[in-house]
């Protein structure tokens, strides 16, 4: 095994990590790996030219008459072997490229000089630094040679570049990736020589595609091994005088050529012109001479890392940029697929330094995406304090931003379809392989007989031409073609064709619940309040589910302070805004806020109004005069009263801390017109909720109540409040994790769950196709296993199993869900002697899962975990990562 072989072959294992992989000083190791851990990794190795071994090549290419070059053309790393030799990263001409799919790249090692007064620089060819404050840094480094050149390659659209001190290529990364919070305190605009210095290290922010012109586009087709093959066939055909037959061939090859070549064409501009766009933004400059701020126009494709923009009402983003005053509402329905307005707030760390624990935290672009704008999204309307405007810092440009992964993930997709490529190659090459004994069999008989030789040989090359269909690519892309004209006529349109084969060999489709498989907007069933009751004999407070309340005027608001809070939580915690006058938001949100009875006023909500901080968004019962909003504390005494006596109050909405499912709630901070304290106000998930609320605050038959209801297929969500003691300031900065804590638990909301209509029809077709269809979903297991049932995911007579792994007793345990508590016989899971799960195979039987244990069986049993997925069919109160495993697992399993 060679040295580049055993490389391989731990890169495969997984043996070569990023410290190892790491080329030392002096050119010992000639690899690295780049990008550990991601979907992305590769293992790259440097190779530099040789004279010699290129003469070498090029005389066998000559004495097989160009054949091998061909061969180069199609596997280009095997002609980079040949023709170079392996080299120190550090002066490597080339560097090949190893991807975790076992795909090749070649790519040739580029030099760009960064001083924006060279005459060398080339904006076009830039290469971009790989943290934003490394400009100064790459320059004191590389001063030893031309302090301004630097070696670069570029992969996927990716740039990596060589970094002298840690002595690897490195992937420019944006802003974002390594920066504490802290450094959003100390920013502030850039000047004209800092933005033409980035400018050309970050590039042009530009997300274009060019079209490939139509003869590369030609060679690319024509020189696949399907068409060479062909026109190697026709051509034997045609020295058989079978020239009818040959004409035929190639006249269907001809057309399917161009009606391919028509087809790519017209993908690569639809695709073009989805993804290119271009808007006027204003930028804000630092002028060093006058040391005071200035606003430019630019277009957008001038746009460099670090720049502070202005965000002015519906606009569309052409970067990812971090909010640093005001509020902008964006529709993300571009990268979410949701059409739902998203509030962003602003990042709270610019401009303050108070909290020290949050300056230090390091930047995360997903944790902290409610700061982030992201590029593609449009901007519905932009909200900012007294006379300043809505500014945002540009963090990535281009194919960095969210847009742009999007756009490299159809240009490169993963390797999906192996499995059809595989197959239609294993079929060719076993048909070849007949055809090679036919071959010898009929070469060996026809020497016997003594015929001539050019009889041999045209009757030999027939055999090969006759099993192998040299018609097939011909055949393949009608096929395409016609079915993507199948497709355009249910309006579905595909943008890369190739993709329909992979739906031909789709076996399984995972659905979520809320949105897709049920209803988006579920009515309001009831709310079940909780009552505080008096114990006489030891007078510890009692509290309890009181009965369902299906109209909100029959909430007892005397009973206790905290019953009245359940109406204030219900009409403020959560995002919704007016957008054009109209209510928009949750649909969720929507449906509690009407069965409040309130509404929700916005002082100044039209495009870039402002708002002032004494002046937040407000909710009220209908029918509130409209001058109650003066002065503050006018009333006193507690919410119920003010309720039950229907005297007018508003409630303002301080802080929102917006819903996110790995959170699994939403929280908002909010003052009452009669309080002089902050009440936070939280609505989530029932098991979330209670988690966070104090225990005595909640009723002991809390599972058994809530089971009830998801058993019934009811959609529960829970509500909590805490009165804060906190000031204005700390109001808008504290971190949500250090308020939403020792809640007072409210009481449970039941919302209907309702199947779509077209569920049932769209999951019988997948069911008849043989497709399997599962759930996965971020709600309760319970109402999950309900609307399985209900839409005939899990057949009446089929037996759901659940699997159950607990932090306390991590090994997992395997119970039917409709026999509360019975442990399953048949199945049996012993790890020791690694008998796992056995089961009557044709028993129908369905496996549950939820979020949690099945976090604990892929860290700590992965050997039940390809069994888990290949009969699991509801995975519940999963988290946006666990769904992604699951995905990645079933893909795994193929
Ligand atoms: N707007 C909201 N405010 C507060 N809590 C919510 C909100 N929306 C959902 N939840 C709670 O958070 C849980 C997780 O939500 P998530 O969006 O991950 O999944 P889901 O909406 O229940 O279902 P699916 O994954 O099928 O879309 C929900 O089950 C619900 O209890």
């Amino acid at each position: 095994m060679t040295k580049h072989q055993r490389d391989d072959k731990a890169f495969e294992l997984g043996k070569i990590d990023s410290s190892d992989s790491m080329p030392q000083r002096g050119g010992a190791r000639s690899y690295q790996v780049v990008n550990d851990g991601t979907d992305d990794q590769f293992i790259l190795y440097g190779y530099s030219r040789s004279v010699a071994r290129t003469i070498i090549a090029w005389i066998f290419i000559v004495l097989t008459v160009g054949f091998l070059r061909l061969v180069f053309y199609w596997k280009p790393h095997w002609f980079l072997r040949c023709c170079c030799t392996r080299a120190d990263l550090a002066v490597a001409q080339y560097v090949l490229l190893k991807d975790r799919y076992q795909q090749w790249y070649v790519e040739t090692v580029l030099i760009i000089n960064t001083n924006p007064n060279s005459a060398h620089s080339n904006d076009s060819r830039n290469f971009v630094s790989t943290n934003p404050s490394s400009c100064d840094s790459l320059s004191e480094r590389q001063q030893a040679d031309d302090p301004d050149s630097h070696r670069y390659f570029i992969n996927k659209r990716w740039r990596y570049v060589w970094e002298e001190a840690e002595y690897k290529f490195k992937k420019i990364l944006g802003i974002e990736e390594n920066v504490k919070c802290e450094y959003f305190s100390q920013i502030r605009p850039l000047t004209v020589e800092q933005r033409a210095q980035k400018k050309i290290i970050y590039g042009e922010n530009s997300i274009s595609l060019r079209l490939t012109p139509i003869l590369h586009l030609l060679i690319r087709e024509v020189l696949s091994p399907f068409y060479i093959f062909q026109l190697f066939s026709c051509l034997s055909w045609f020295l058989d005088e079978y020239v009818a037959y040959a004409s035929c061939i190639m006249f269907i090859t001809v057309v399917s050529v161009i009606v391919t070549l028509r087809e790519v064409r017209k993908n690569e501009r639809a695709l073009r012109d989805t993804v290119h766009q271009s808007e006027v933004t204003t930028v804000v400059i630092y002028n060093s001479e006058t040391n005071e701020e200035e606003q430019r126009d630019i277009i957008s494709e001038d746009l460099v890392p670090g720049d502070i923009i202005i965000i002015r009402g519906s606009t569309t983003m052409q970067c990812d940029a971090a909010l640093l005053n005001g509020n902008v509402i964006v529709n993300e329905s571009m990268l979410t697929g949701e059409s739902i307005p998203v509030t962003k707030v602003q990042i709270p760390y610019y401009q303050s330094s108070s909290d020290h624990s949050a300056l230090n935290q390091t930047f995360d672009i997903r944790e902290h995406n409610r700061f982030i704008l992201f590029s593609g999204t449009s901007v519905i309307q932009t909200r900012y304090y007294g006379a300043g405007d809505v500014r945002a810092m540009v963090l990535r440009t281009a194919f960095g931003t969210a847009k742009g992964e999007l756009v490299r993930s159809i240009l490169y997709p993963k390797p999906v379809d192996f499995k059809f490529n595989t197959d239609t190659y294993r079929y060719v090459g076993g048909m070849a392989l007949i055809a090679f004994g036919g071959m010898i069999f009929s070469m060996v008989l026809r020497i016997i007989r003594r015929e001539p030789v050019s009889v041999i040989i045209k009757r030999t090359v027939d055999i090969i031409t006759i099993a192998v269909p040299p018609a097939l690519p011909a055949a393949l892309s009608a096929g395409l073609v016609y079915a993507q004209n199948r497709l355009k006529k249910d309006n579905i349109f595909c943008i890369s064709p190739r993709s329909i084969n992979i739906c031909g060999s789709i076996n399984t489709v995972v659905f979520d619940k809320t949105g897709t498989l049920t209803e988006d907007g579920l009515d309001l069933q009831c709310v079940v309040p909780i009552i505080r009751t008096y114990n006489t004999t030891n007078d510890p407070r009692q509290v309890q589910f009181g009965s369902e309340i299906t109209e909100v005027t029959n909430l007892n608001w005397r009973e206790d302070e905290a019953q009245s809070m359940i109406i204030v939580c219900m009409a403020a915690c959560h995002t919704l805004t007016r957008i054009n006058g109209e209510l928009a938001g949750d649909p969720l949100d929507l449906k509690m806020l009407a069965f409040t009875q309130y509404e929700l006023y916005e002082p100044a909500a039209n495009e870039q109004s402002n708002f002032d901080t004494l002046f937040p968004t407000i909710v009220r019962p209908i029918n509130t005069p409209k001058d109650v909003a003066s002065p503050l504390g006018r009333f006193s005494g507690s919410v119920s009263s003010l309720i039950a006596g229907n005297i007018p109050f508003e409630i303002g909405i301080v802080r929102q801390l917006p819903f996110s499912s790995s959170l699994q709630r939403t929280s908002v901070i909010v003052r009452i017109l009669t309080k002089d304290s902050f009440d936070l106000l939280t609505k989530g998930s029932p098991e979330k909720i209670a988690e966070l609320s104090r225990p005595e605050t909640i009723p002991k038959n809390f599972n058994d109540i809530l089971s009830s209801y998801a058993k019934q297929g009811y959609r529960v969500l829970a509500l909590a409040y805490k009165p804060l003691e906190l000031n204005y300031v700390k109001i808008q900065r504290i971190e949500r994790e250090k308020v939403e804590n020792d809640l007072i638990f409210l009481g449970l909301v039941i919302m209907e769950n309702r199947l779509k209509p077209q569920t049932e029809g769209v999951l019988k077709i997948l069911s008849n196709a043989n497709i399997r269809t599962i759930m996965c979903t971020g709600d309760n297991m319970l109402t999950a296993l309900s609307v399985a049932r209900d839409c005939d995911m899990i057949p009446d007579d089929a037996k759901i199993i659940v699997i159950e792994a607990t932090e306390s007793n991590r090994t997992p345990t395997f119970t039917y869900a409709q026999v509360f508590n019975r442990r399953v016989k048949e199945v049996s899971y012993d790890l020791n002697s690694h008998r796992l799960i056995e089961l009557d195979r044709r028993s129908p039987y369905h496996f549950a899962i939820s979020g949690k244990s099945f976090q604990i069986v892929r860290d700590e049993h992965p050997e039940l975990l390809h069994r888990l997925c290949v009969r699991g069919t509801v995975f519940a109160r999963m988290l946006p990562e666990q769904k992604q495993q699951l995905i990645e697992t079933l893909e795994e399993l193929g």
